[in-house]
């Protein structure tokens, strides 16, 4: 008998690497590329695996790295989100004591390197900005949820953005800004409607590409009195175009730029010269979701610049 209580507990295994290859064109000499970093989690009935050593309930982790692998070849890469929901059905579908499954996928992305000589096209050249995410989780009870996302897009505004009116107090030294450089690496996640994640047909690369667009496209478009202000508009921007997308939720760092005060040497220095410190960083955090939806996305997880 345990003298406390199991909490919550999951297991699988994380970060199986997966680079699928697919053949195209009639002699297949076309390639196309899908390079995903897959975990698994599995919840449900392991009470006895850990209070008593009984492993009856017990998938091994192993078998879910090879199921990763097996899908990968028997149902193909069509996009993140469709092989997260492949994968997450199946655990759930086809051992009764697994009750949910989370399946989290890092994407990097490859962009053909064309070679106008010769017909064969195979070589790629890791493409340098985001890291696309996507989080799937298929519970027997509440169904399916998928929170699709993006990490590591450096983006900067070299003006239309201020930020004063703050707080003063004893211990503040901050110079009131009327003209900055903002700039963020931003860390995005949006849930997706059920109806987004029930339709077979969804087309989650196209989604995915709009919503990081107007995410963008906010950024670059606020006149910004603080980044929590450009988070908002970034936010209600992908909320307001995209109606199958219920809650986003980002993380901002403030990648301060700081003038460099370049009078000892008798220059002025008219935002020009900036020393771009990585950190301590500001760190921006929130989620706007529809009116009368139920936040789902994690707040807890720790981000870093
Ligand atoms: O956009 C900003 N928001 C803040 O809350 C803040 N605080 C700070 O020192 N600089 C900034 N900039």
């Amino acid at each position: 008998m345990s003298k406390h209580v199991l909490a919550q507990n999951q297991y699988g295994k994380a970060e199986n690497r997966i680079v699928k290859v697919t053949r195209k064109g009639g002699d297949g000499s076309w390639h196309e590329i899908r390079d995903l970093n897959v975990s698994v989690a599995l919840r449900g009935e392991f009470r006895d695996v850990h209070l008593t050593g009984d492993n009856a309930n017990c998938l091994p982790t192993d078998t879910t790295k090879n199921t990763v692998y097996a899908f990968g070849k028997e149902h193909g890469i069509e996009s993140p989100e469709a092989f997260g929901i492949l994968l997450a059905r199946h655990f759930v579908s086809s051992q009764a004591p697994i009750r949910e499954a989370q399946i989290r996928i890092e994407e990097f992305a490859w962009e053909r390197i064309p070679v106008p000589t010769r017909k064969e096209q195979h070589s790629f050249v890791r493409k340098g900005q985001e890291v696309r995410t996507a989080q799937i989780t298929y519970s027997e009870t509440t169904g399916l949820q998928v929170v699709s996302g993006l990490k590591e897009l450096t983006v900067m505004n070299s003006t239309d953005s201020e930020f004063h009116g703050y707080i003063k107090d004893e211990y503040t030294t901050l110079q009131e800004a009327y003209d900055r450089i903002l700039a963020t690496k931003v860390t995005a996640r949006w849930a997706h409607s059920a109806l987004a994640a029930d339709d077979a047909g969804h087309d989650w690369d196209r989604s995915y590409r709009k919503v990081r667009k107007h995410l963008l496209e906010a950024f670059a478009e606020t006149y910004s009195y603080s980044l929590q202000q450009t988070l908002h508009q970034m936010a209600e921007r992908v909320l307001d175009h995209c109606p199958r997308v219920n809650e986003v939720r980002l993380n901002l760092p403030n990648k301060h730029h700081f003038l460099v005060d370049l009078e000892p040497f008798g220059l002025g220095n008219d935002h020009e010269v900036y020393f771009a410190a990585d950190r301590m960083y500001g760190l921006i955090e929130g989620t706007v979701h529809r009116d009368g939806v139920q936040p789902v996305i994690a707040t807890s997880d720790w981000i870093t610049a």
